[in-house]
């Protein structure tokens, strides 16, 4: 039995025989066609109040490079926006394709990022993050686009300086003293929508806060993540790239914007 994964034998037409949530109402990612979203104006700003101290270690899984972060407390908080209470930043990942137009799981008015930052955070009120999930306001996932452009931001090569050390499968790097928070955009602008795990076991407990304002990132910087293998230290070489799952149905959902 093949574990989940992005390929033709594993990959996300058939995470539903696993996984059967796959297949729910509320799945994501999603197109976000702006015909479609209504401006609420209710939507408060949302703050991010993060310990840089939080920052604990980073890892490729194989599946994508994480930042892992101490949520054993209220020390890098998200509030506002869609929430009520604050969300714990548990950790950080990136989905990626193996060319520079595409990669993002979101797509919006048709346009594909080269890839796409989610920063997870949890709902203590659900006692941990397993029991989170089980809950529709379990889990709130900030995601940024990142697009490649000439004025690439200094920000995100903290995180890929540390690739070389996390090449393949299972390795971990210590990774401390950072402020995810750098990584957002000047713009607090976002949609929001309620959906899933964009990976197995897709359950439907996130509330999507996606920023409209893409981040910048030269293309060397995407070679470099595109650098990451799936396979292990002594295996043959699988490239880590297109770890993106394609786009759901809606099913009536609506997404609403935090500006006009
Ligand atoms: N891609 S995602 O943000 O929906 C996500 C969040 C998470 F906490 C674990 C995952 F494996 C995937
Ligand atoms: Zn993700």
């Amino acid at each position: 039995q093949s574990v989940w994964g992005y390929d033709s034998d594993n990959g996300p037409e058939r995470w539903h025989e696993n996984y059967p949530m796959a297949k729910g109402d509320k799945q994501s990612p999603i197109e976000i066609n702006s015909k479609d979203v209504r401006h609420d104006a209710s939507l408060t700003p949302w703050h991010a109040s993060y310990d840089p101290g939080a920052a604990k270690t980073i890892l490729n899984n194989g599946r994508t490079c994480r930042v892992v972060f101490d949520d054993t407390f209220d020390r890098s908080v998200l509030r506002g926006g869609p929430l009520t209470g604050a969300y714990r930043l548990r950790q950080l990942h990136l989905h990626w394709g193996s060319s520079d137009d595409h990669g993002s799981e979101h797509i919006i008015d048709g346009e594909k990022y080269a890839a796409e930052l989610h920063m997870v955070h949890w709902n203590p009120k659900h006692g941990n993050f397993a029991g989170a999930l089980k809950q529709p306001d379990g889990v709130a996932v900030v995601g940024i686009f990142l697009k490649v452009g000439k004025t690439p931001k200094a920000e995100i090569k903290r995180i890929l300086e540390e690739i070389d050390n996390i090449k393949t499968k299972g390795k971990e790097a210590p990774f401390q003293h950072f402020d995810p928070s750098i990584l957002f955009p000047k713009s607090r602008d976002y949609w929001t929508y309620h959906g899933s795990f964009t990976t197995p076991p897709c359950e439907e407990c996130i509330t999507w806060i996606l920023l409209r304002e893409p981040i910048e990132v030269s293309a060397d910087q995407m070679a470099k993540l595109r650098s990451l293998s799936k396979n292990g230290e002594n295996e043959p070489v699988n490239p880590l790239v297109d770890n993106w799952r394609p786009p759901q149905p809606v099913k009536g959902r609506i997404v609403r914007a935090s500006f006009k």
